[in-house]
């Protein structure tokens, strides 16, 4: 059955109580495609996330003479073997920063012409830094600042040491390490510029990168240094995506049910496994269980939930569902640091503010940041901007509120399969 839009979204009439199993996650899934294509023979990437920005980077790697097999759930992949299939590809980055930010610099790494456009919107989305970064390694990239660009390959990258200013992304340092074992000199890549947003990303990068025998100094502040040699073959299996679990964890919060998210890992490198803390400054009782980690909400569900004051520098793919949990919230809250979401799918801020407001909430927005005081909220259309997370919040405040429509909720393909059937199982 296809999914109306805008989408009615379920609104809770009972407390939640349901135990999930999530898709794998983004984010690891495409560091570990890219690992497998400049790797030192076939890998395996188990469980691996099916979604619109992991099908664009299979094609990416497929373009640049990759095999990665997405038949099934685990991915086997064939790595890249130095020239461009026919000379000549495309690679549709769609909206996904991931493929954006870490295909160009393994695109140096094969003998060919690639031209790279995606999504009308990703045209604005930054990859500027990347792009003069690799022009200085000895990567041929045509004189743009932005989508769309052309990299003609010649096979091998020099490499050397780049200063960037990654205060608009930390993919610009994670797509910098991802390649560089493959570079001749390796690189070292030092950051110049005001902190740098969502550093576990970058551990995620660091740890991923070791597991596959690469060396990487980190042991100096915005400094990060790859050695050159080989990245072992990997088979790898995902964890499942934590920051996709923010809405399914938000409906135990906003009912006072309970939701258990299966296989929670114990420990990662994971943006998403901050909702622990957020979600119990919220009020709500988190508690590691054999199945995984079980959210309860507060007996009143929204409304006993409590405002937040934090700075989600760290992790600002959180903030959407985050401020969606502010605007039900009986006190008020503060969320700064995430200037930089301004960057994302689409101005997350400005977003946020305009359609969280046009529900009734008191937000007032800031250059880095909103703030968010309780007031009733009725029911309307929540438009999404084609951004997965703002379609989050939107189902979020509909499980509170009767009457949120959700625009072009389809959009939550980007990470999430299904994301409507899905949601609508839990209600
Ligand atoms: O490297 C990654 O996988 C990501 C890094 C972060 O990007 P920014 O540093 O641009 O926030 C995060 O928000 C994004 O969802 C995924
Ligand atoms: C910022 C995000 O995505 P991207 O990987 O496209 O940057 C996100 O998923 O919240």
């Amino acid at each position: 059955m296809s999914t109306p839009d805008p989408w009615p979204a379920p609104t809770v009439t009972s407390p939640v109580d349901a135990t999930v199993s999530l898709p794998g996650s983004k984010s690891l899934t495409n560091r570990a495609l890219v690992l497998a294509a400049i790797a030192d023979g076939p890998s395996v990437v188990r469980r691996a996330l099916r979604s619109r920005d992991t099908l664009l980077m299979a094609q990416a790697l497929t373009a640049l003479g990759a095999t990665v097999d997405t038949s099934g759930d685990d991915w086997a992949v064939t790595p890249l073997d130095g020239s461009v299939p026919g000379g000549r590809a495309e690679v549709d980055c769609g909206l996904a920063g991931t493929v954006m930010r870490f295909v160009p610099p393994i695109t140096g790494l094969v003998a060919g012409e690639v031209a790279f456009d995606g999504d009308e919107h990703m045209r604005k989305r930054p990859v500027g830094e990347i792009l003069t970064a690799l022009r200085g390694l000895g990567v041929p990239v045509s004189d743009a600042d932005a989508l769309p660009f052309t990299i003609a390959g010649t096979g091998s990258v020099a490499g050397g040491t780049v200063v960037i200013d990654a205060s608009a992304s930390s993919q610009f340092v994670s797509a910098l390490l991802l390649a560089g074992a493959r570079f001749d000199a390796g690189v070292d890549v030092r950051h110049d510029g005001k902190p740098i947003p969502s550093l576990p990303h970058i551990e995620m990068t660091i740890a991923m990168l070791r597991d596959r025998g690469v060396a990487v100094d980190d042991s100096e502040a915005n400094r990060w240094a790859v050695a050159p040699g080989p990245v072992a073959a990997y088979d790898e299996a995902i964890e499942p995506d934590l920051s996709n679990a923010a809405p399914f964890l938000a409906s135990a919060a906003v009912s006072g049910g309970s939701v258990t998210v299966r296989d929670w890992p114990s420990s990662t490198t994971q943006a998403g496994d901050a909702l622990r803390d957020l979600l119990a400054q919220m009020g709500c009782t988190v508690a590691r269980v054999d199945e995984g980690l079980r959210v309860t909400g507060p007996t009143d569900g929204w409304r006993g939930l409590q405002g937040l004051q934090a700075d989600l520098h760290d992790v600002g793919e959180l903030a959407p569902a985050i401020a969606a949990l502010c605007a039900l919230a009986q006190t008020p809250s503060q969320l700064t640091g995430i200037a930089h979401i301004r960057g994302h799918e689409t101005d997350r801020l400005a977003a946020l503010a305009t359609e969280l407001g046009s529900l009734g909430a008191d937000v007032d927005e800031h250059p880095d940041g909103l703030t968010i005081r309780p007031a009733p909220l009725t029911g309307g259309v929540f438009h999404t901007y084609a951004d997965h997370r703002m379609a989050h919040a939107g189902v979020i405040i509909g499980a509170a509120v009767p009457g949120v429509l959700v625009e072009n909720v389809a959009t939550t393909s980007k990470t999430f399969p299904d994301f409507a059937g899905f949601w609508s199982g839990l209600f």
